[in-house]
């Protein structure tokens, strides 16, 4: 097919990077009944395709659920730091599919001088960044003349042997920031472009903070290490930290990052989430957790078991993806994992306040958190008018707002590649551009769960090593498909809307848009969101979408963000090119005096509108009932036809 040649050059140029993992783990497995390439993918150098077994799939008692995944285990008689364990360290750091830094990884960093993003603090007192150094690279590892920013801002010395065994040389610009504003107690909204380190910049100084007070402020445990016998020896989860984010992948994403950081220390991470089976996530509840990590279906599922999970001696809630939560329609949810985590406890409540955030049934006053010096943070690459409502109603008035680059704005290293395509040809013109392409990690993007499949099975008939997720899918599934991506088992995912945030892969260096997102479904905020799968931290990546006139909607804001990261903007959108040449953005950020007044008038409560998203569904679709039938129920999304 012809037009793609432009994509080929960039992604020839990217491919200097291409993965070792794809290259090590080229040869699928044909044991179990691989089936033979149409040929022409194979000449190309894509692997075989390798077709799903339903028959392990159903014969299997499946126990390998991302949540259960090993994390340390501390024992009572350990000093400030616990052994190494040199089987979980393998594990934990050196897996060949942990993303690392790319080679334009230095243009994230602050240099003190003319930096290539815009730096927006607004903040009552003087915040003073962390100082970035040069550093140079040598096989593999980053070093400075003396010792490490992270160090030098005063991280705990445990969490900065686990970030150089991450191979975190320095700071991005985000952390730079959070890291000295969350060590002054202070309320944080960060704002940073995709891939830009955003879950470090609120795990990393919040476990640093912790790390030297665990002992004080952790609530008892059992010694696990030793003889763990749930009947004899479980415990009530009481978490010091919230962290709840829209999707299940995320969440497990964060909840690997948090098992890295808190490695040989005494800090216990969990995660919870919807569709796994509860049974699992107890029970790692009930061994002890210190950092509770979750979708909010599930985690107030578990708030609904008192004996299971209290968020009493909550420290800090963070509400990553804020914009995509407050989506939903999850108002009154919110409310009590708000409620459950801090100032809104009993004695704290304003008033009004009191009236709008009503003590679950489940929930005593003496559950609710008691204590008042209680930080919230809030994270996004995007920002929306109900996470300003959010913050206005949660953080303090002397919060932190840290926006680095415009919020909405495309990372510089992708390159954005638009074709007029139509949409009965849509099959065939993906077919061809992944033949014209070195083979890599590819993310497909479409509107609807229904075709998803479709072009999944498409795709997979004619030779190429597919995989597929949707919000349909069970848990199982759903973990199997990522699985297979990360391990480029499947180097290509077909997928919707429920992985445009967050998902960090490997080496994805090729996102196609073969349906541009709708307005409906989030328009240009989704659009950069999904093609921010690739380019991530320093990599580079392509990002090609089809348009036709079904998307015109989409034009004007598509046209902006193309002029504003300095790409090409095809003939056929040149119409659409603001008449002035100026590009205005709405900037969704910042309160305006009638947002303030407001503020008083409503004190309390939300303004969310749109329906929410599947991940939030606290019930087991394992086959099993879920422990306590979630009341939060399966709601609807918005964000294509019939649901991710
Ligand atoms: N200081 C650092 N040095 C090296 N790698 C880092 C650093 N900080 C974060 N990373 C890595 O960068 C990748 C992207 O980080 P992260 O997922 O937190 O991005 P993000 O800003 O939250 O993106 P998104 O908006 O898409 O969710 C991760 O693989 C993470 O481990």
């Amino acid at each position: 097919m012809e037009g793609f040649d432009e994509a080929k050059d960039v992604l020839r140029d990217v491919s200097n990077n291409v993965d070792r993992a794809f290259a090590h783990d080229g040869e699928a497995d044909s044991s179990d009944g691989t089936v033979k390439p149409a040929g022409v993918p194979r000449e190309k150098g894509w692997t075989d395709p390798v077709p799903f077994s339903y028959e392990s799939y159903n014969n299997k008692e499946f126990t390998d659920w991302a949540g259960v995944a090993a994390r340390y285990e501390w024992k009572d008689e350990y000093g400030d730091i616990g052994p190494r364990s040199l089987e979980l360290e393998e594990q934990l750091f050196n897996d060949d599919f942990i993303p690392r830094a790319g080679n334009r990884f230095n243009e994230l960093k602050m240099s003190g001088q003319e930096e290539p993003y815009s730096v927006q603090i607004e903040s009552e007192a003087k915040l003073q960044p962390v100082a970035t150094v040069s550093c140079f690279r040598s096989s593999g590892f980053y070093f400075t003349a003396n010792m490490t920013q992270f160090e030098e801002a005063g991280i705990h010395p445990v969490l900065v042997e686990n970030l150089h065994r991450c191979l975190y040389a320095w700071p991005t610009a985000i952390q730079c920031y959070t890291i000295p504003a969350i060590h002054e107690e202070r309320d944080v909204i960060g704002i940073a472009q995709t891939g830009s380190g955003k879950t470090g910049a609120f795990l990393i100084p919040i476990l640093s903070k912790l790390m030297g007070k665990a002992k004080k402020l952790a609530a008892p445990r059992p010694d696990i290490a030793a003889d763990w016998n749930p009947r004899e020896h479980a415990v009530r989860a009481e978490p010091l930290v919230l962290i709840v984010c829209p999707t299940r992948e995320l969440a497990n994403q964060i909840f690997d990052d948090a098992r890295r950081f808190c490695y040989r220390s005494m800090l216990r991470p969990c995660v919870a989430y919807g569709g796994a089976p509860a049974r699992f996530q107890r029970e790692e509840l009930q061994k002890g957790c210190d950092i509770l990590i979750g979708t909010p279906g599930r985690i107030l599922d578990f708030m609904k078991q008192p004996h299971v999970l209290s968020l009493r001696r909550v420290r800090y809630t963070v509400i990553d993806e804020a914009d995509e939560l407050l989506q939903a329609d999850w108002e009154q949810e919110f409310k009590h994992l708000m409620a459950g985590g801090g100032k809104f406890g009993a004695d704290a409540l304003s008033p009004t306040q009191c009236s709008s955030v009503p003590v679950s049934d489940h929930m005593t006053v003496a559950d609710m958190n008691e204590d008042s010096d209680h930080r919230y943070l809030m994270f996004s690459a995007s920002f929306n008018k109900e996470c300003r409502q959010l913050a206005r109603t949660y953080l303090s008035r002397d919060h932190i707002r840290v926006r680095i680059s415009r919020p909405g704005s495309v990372v510089r290293h992708i390159q954005q590649i638009v074709h007029w395509v139509e949409n009965p040809q849509k099959k065939q013109a993906l077919y061809d551009l992944l033949l014209s392409l070195v083979p890599t990690r590819t993310l497909i993007f479409v509107n609807s769960k229904q075709e998803v499949d479709y072009v999944d099975d498409f795709l997979f008939n004619q030779g190429l090593p597919t995989t597929s997720m949707h919000g349909d899918r069970t848990q199982r599934e759903r973990e199997d498909a990522i699985r297979s991506f990360r391990t480029a088992r499947c180097p290509i995912m077909i997928t919707t809307g429920v992985s445009a945030r967050g998902l960090d892969i490997i080496n994805v260096m090729h996102v196609v848009n073969y349906d541009l997102p709708r307005a409906s479904q989030g328009g240009i905020t989704e659009y950069m969101h999904r093609i921010g799968r690739t380019a991530r931290i320093g990599n580079e990546g392509l990002a090609t979408s089809f348009y036709n006139e079904r998307d015109e909607d989409l034009a004007p804001d598509l046209v902006k963000l193309l002029m504003e990261s300095n790409q090409t903007v095809p003939d056929f959108l040149q119409v659409f090119k603001p008449s002035d040449a100026t590009l205005s953005f709405d900037d969704d950020t910042t309160d305006s005096e009638a947002d303030q007044a407001k503020t008083e008038a409503e004190a309390g409560t939300f303004g969310w509108s749109r329906d929410g998203d599947d991940d939030d569904n606290g019930a087991n679709d394992e086959g099993e009932p879920a422990e306590e039938e979630s009341q939060w129920g399966r709601p609807t999304i918005n964000k294509d036809d019939d649901g991710w």
